[in-house]
């Protein structure tokens, strides 16, 4: 049997050798395909091959009926519909690491670019200016830079930064004392590193929790003349913030690799003279496309041969009678995992997962990696999946641990999630209600009843009359109706708990005020 191979973006030719090389694979190379005509063509091929430009679509992916894998020679699938893929049981995999090193000198470059002008210069001089006054620039060497985001790459760049003699300051949810301790590096809260740094150069994914994670708030916080740097992906800086921040001085110039909408031929940011850009070439070296293009190439190859693929990064197909059993419970276990996190406000160290009732006997490894999704991607974004969930968390060094117990306390099923933090160790408890689905059945030692869906609201509080009457009015004053809620305690007058479904969610300024009443000890919100 032929597979057909289909690659939309310019991959390295060198890098595709292993598929034109394949005997039972065909590769057409077509690069430009307007959207429509993509959608057409896709029919006949089993893979597509992409970088950062094609939009493999919802609406892509539903008129690929032969497609089992996409491939995305690069780290950001942002461009791939990962649910759709997901949903039409097409494997997606990516190349995470290849160009690691291109991005972080990119960076680099980018900083010290616009520490000198380096570009404005250039052009100048090709315009007869010769005019070395405007073009002072400033030295790194002393200065603070801010990590945010020490991943791969963002910890490639604190190296570098560091043989620039930079002081590297980092935030990273990931990121310990120890950890920071041996690469030589400090680290803070996101606050405390914007608040520091003279160069904040930023290496997170785009995902909900990164949108405008550079806004205007944060621009406030900012030292005057800050220089900012995004190499990582548009939209993880507001650019309408950072015109205006340049525009009034506070920042002094940004070096931007990525932005909001690409490709473009006109930006209101380049209009002005602080900003030095270029057309997402972060990754775009003769090595790193050549190791993008194999890596992938070579996952291809394994998957349509049926064998493992080294980097998936959504679901892969599950035997049918495991996937009969266990699939009802998926949900449950992710939003428990979801719920913890929220509710621990830290990094977990270990999650320990335990198993009663008619779960006792069944493989529950895919709960597992559905618990262990919950919580890491609510720091790691969308692309953590079931595949790779327990990869990325042995890489944080977060043990994971699963238990089957007899102890159902009752239900005829029950997962129980326990995460420890530096700190604390909290416990969450679900269940499967016959015709009712999903409920949260125990949080630490109280007993609730409660959906894990929508915005929710957990209150710790000293059980005395008038503390629901005070909260009710604060959400009320601020325009947020309780749809359900449940109130529990551990004795009379002692430590008790409130948890309340609400209609939207939770604002800074609504829980603010709840946290000044005296009687309440905790309030956090969650959103499922
Ligand atoms: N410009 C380019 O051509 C180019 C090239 C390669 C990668 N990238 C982009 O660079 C980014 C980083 O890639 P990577 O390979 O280092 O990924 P990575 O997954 O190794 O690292 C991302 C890090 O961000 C951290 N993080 C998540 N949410 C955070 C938050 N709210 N605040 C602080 N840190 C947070 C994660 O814990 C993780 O350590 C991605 O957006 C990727 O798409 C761009
Ligand atoms: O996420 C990535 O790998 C980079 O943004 C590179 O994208 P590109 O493959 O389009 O250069």
């Amino acid at each position: 049997m032929t597979f057909h191979v289909l690659i939309t973006d310019p991959l390295s030719e060198e890098g595709i050798q292993p598929l034109r090389e394949a005997k039972n694979i065909h590769v057409v190379v077509d690069t430009e395909l307007t959207p429509e005509q993509l959608e057409e063509k896709i029919v006949g091929f089993d893979a597509l091959l992409v970088r950062s430009q094609t939009q493999v679509t919802r609406s892509l992916i539903s008129k690929a009926k032969n497609l089992k894998i996409i491939g995305r020679a690069g780290v950001g699938v942002d461009n791939i519909d990962l649910e759709a893929a997901t949903e039409h049981g097409i494997i997606v995999v990516n190349a995470p690491n290849g160009n690691t090193n291109s991005a972080a000198e990119h960076t680099m470059a980018m900083i010290m670019a616009l520490s000198r002008n380096i570009p404005q210069a250039y052009l100048a001089l090709k315009n007869h200016e010769w005019n070395r006054k405007k073009y002072v620039g400033v030295e790194l060497k002393d200065k603070t830079l801010g990590v945010i985001g020490l991943g791969r790459i963002g910890s490639e760049v604190a190296y570098r930064a560091k043989g620039q003699r930079m002081n590297v300051i980092a935030y990273d949810p990931f990121l310990t004392k120890e950890k920071a301790e041996k690469m030589g590096i400090g680290c803070g809260t996101f606050e405390e590193v914007i608040q520091q740094a003279d160069f904040i150069t930023v290496h997170t994914p785009l995902m909900k929790e990164t949108r405008h994670l550079i806004n205007a708030d944060a621009f406030a916080k900012m030292k005057d003349g800050v220089y900012i740097v995004n190499c990582a992906r548009g939209g993880i800086i507001d650019e309408d913030a950072l015109y205006d921040a340049i525009v009034s001085g506070k920042v002094a110039g940004a070096a931007l690799d990525v932005f909001e909408e690409e490709p473009f031929h006109e930006h209101r940011l380049l209009e002005l003279p602080q900003v030095v850009a270029t057309p997402h070439l972060g990754a775009s070296t003769v090595e790193a496309q050549e190791i993008v293009a194999i890596d992938v190439s070579r996952d291809v190859i394994r998957y349509l041969n049926g064998e493992p693929v080294k980097n998936p990064v959504n679901l892969p197909s599950l035997p049918k009678d495991v996937l009969a059993t266990i699939e009802p419970y998926f949900h449950l276990a992710e939003k428990l995992g979801a719920f913890l996190i929220d509710l621990v406000k830290e990094v977990a160290e270990e999650i320990h997962i335990y198993y009663s009732g008619e779960l006792y006997d069944v493989e529950v490894s895919p709960l597992t990696r559905n618990t262990v999704k919950g919580i890491l991607k609510r720091h790691l974004g969308s692309h953590v999946n079931d595949v790779n969930a327990l990869y990325l968390a042995e890489r944080r060094d977060i043990t994971v641990r699963e238990s089957k117990t007899s102890s159902n306390k009752g239900f005829t099923n029950l997962i129980t999630v326990e995460i420890k933090t530096k700190s604390q160790t909290r416990r969450v408890s679900g269940t499967l209600l016959n015709g009712l689905g999903p409920r949260i059945v125990k949080v630490d030692d109280y007993s609730v009843d409660v959906t894990p869906k929508g915005h929710m609201v957990f209150i710790q509080h000293i059980d005395m009359p008038g503390v629901i009457g005070r909260m009710g009015s604060i959400l009320a004053k601020h325009d947020i109706n309780i749809a359900t809620m449940q109130v529990d305690r551990s004795d009379v007058g002692g430590s008790a708990m409130m948890m309340l479904t609400i209609d939207r969610h939770l604002d800074d300024a609504a829980l603010e005020e709840l946290k000044k009443l005296q009687e309440i000890n905790d309030v956090v919100a969650i959103d499922l």
